[in-house]
């Protein structure tokens, strides 16, 4: 793919021509590099590596330091557990100089990042570019949903620009930059083990749903800066760390492989839901899926409510009133979301784990007296992160971005009674 941004540094494009991932001398001087995205010993169908060609190997460093920046948290025992219904409207974008690093802010999460088990989900709340900065995740991989501003992620690998109704994915290890254009906000679900890949798409066959073409890697794109102080933060453990280098790390003059990130445009989801009755499973919505162990359950799916016709004929249209024994993390990007008309862009919703909730009572009183004609959603695009963890939420989550809820359950209290034996 060509990047749609600025380059700003040089942009240098070398074919490297070689036959075997590690020659005794590579061309041009270059080291080999591989960075390795599954064991070794996992099957051919899940080996994840790629091999980087590059200017000096990564291992050139200062010693880490701690880094107290962000609200970066992985102790979900740290605060107390609550099964309560949450909103938050939209949260607050700093006005204060704030990175993509800086402005990270962990909401909620289950597991432990020790263990490679578990995920958490963050809000990015940013307005400055990262300079001579970088970050990797030692602990997982980061599925970014932009929801304002756009992103022009520099990688390892090349450049990524992402803007809202896109998301990228970028994968354990792979050091990125964010730039940014002015306020940035956004949600990002990480996964401690596995990785997304497309859902298996059964009888719908071999069409549909997410289309294999449209997730893009970037080519190789290289700086050769010398004589910097170029920070490299790392999230190790679930805390941040801190190391310099004198060199851009974004000196990747070609790679190959199979490990690479990716964006993926969310208005290419090719929508498929009844035509007849009822109200499908969002599993129908399913983007992408990182797999636990047990066949047909996620660490967590990646699930878009985007435009669509609504047809279904004698039908309550709305997601229907639901427990789940799954935990529901939403947001909204743009527009409304027809379950809830107070839901906001930017805002976000947790139902956890037999939390009851569905429709508020005036979409309930709306979807039931409405005529059915076909209706089309439109310039809507809402996300779930669904999971098989029960989540917790963070103290910064509950207090400290302000924009909680307090009365989120009062929207269910106008539910009547319609209840009449004597009337079919
Ligand atoms: O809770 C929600 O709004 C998400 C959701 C949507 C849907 O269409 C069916 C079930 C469900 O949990
Ligand atoms: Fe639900």
């Amino acid at each position: 793919m060509t990047s749609k941004g600025d380059v700003n540094a040089t942009a240098l494009y070398i074919s490297i021509d070689i036959i075997q991932n590690s020659p005794q001398v590579c061309p041009y001087g270059l080291y080999a590099e591989q960075l390795s995205g599954t064991a070794f010993t996992c099957p051919r169908e899940t080996n994840k590596r790629s091999w980087l060609y590059r200017i000096r190997p990564s291992v050139g460093h200062t010693p880490y330091k701690p880094l107290d920046e962000g609200r970066v948290e992985s102790d979900f025992s740290k605060w107390p557990p609550n099964p309560n219904q949450f909103r938050w409207q939209p949260f607050k974008i700093p006005e204060e100089k704030t990175d993509f690093v800086q402005g990270l802010n962990t909401i909620c999460g289950a597991g432990d990042p020790k263990s490679r088990n578990g995920i958490s989900v963050y809000i990015y709340l940013c307005n400055t570019s990262m300079t001579d900065k970088c970050m990797y995740n030692a602990d997982g991989d980061f599925l970014i949903v932009p929801q304002e501003g756009p992103l022009h992620i520099y990688t390892e690998f090349g450049q990524l620009y992402v803007q809202p109704n896109e998301i990228v994915v970028i994968q354990q290890g792979m050091k990125f930059s964010v730039n940014v254009s002015g306020p940035s906000r956004g949600y990002i679900l990480e996964v401690y083990n596995g990785h997304f890949q497309l859902p298996n798409l059964g009888p719908i066959g071999a069409n549909g749903l997410a289309n294999p073409r449209d997730f893009l890697s970037p080519v190789a794109w290289y700086e050769d800066r010398d004589n910097i102080s170029y920070n490299v933060v790392g999230k190790f453990q679930g805390k941040l760390f801190t190391c310099s280098q004198d060199h851009s790390p974004f000196d990747v003059v070609g790679w190959h492989g199979n490990y690479a990130p990716f964006k993926y445009d969310l208005s290419t989801f090719m929508v498929i839901n009844t035509v007849s009755f009822d109200h499908a499973d969002p599993s129908i919505f399913t983007v992408l899926t990182c797999p636990s162990n047990t066949p047909g359950v996620a660490v967590a799916d990646f699930v878009i409510f985007p435009p669509r016709w609504s047809v279904g004929e004698h039908t309550f249209r709305p997601p229907y009133y639901h427990r789940n024994c799954m935990s529901e993390f939403m947001g909204i990007i743009s527009g409304v979301y027809d379950a809830k008309k107070d839901n906001r862009p930017g805002g976000a919703t947790l139902h956890s784990m037999m939390t009851p909730h569905g429709p508020d009572a005036a979409m309930f009183k709306k979807a039931t007296t409405d005529e059915l004609k076909p209706f089309k959603l439109e310039n809507n695009m809402a996300f779930m992160f669904e999971s098989s963890f029960s989540m917790a939420v963070t103290q910064w989550g509950e207090k400290d971005c302000g924009t909680l809820e307090d009365a989120y359950f009062k929207c269910w209290a106008g539910i009547q009674k319609y209840f009449d034996p004597n009337n079919k």
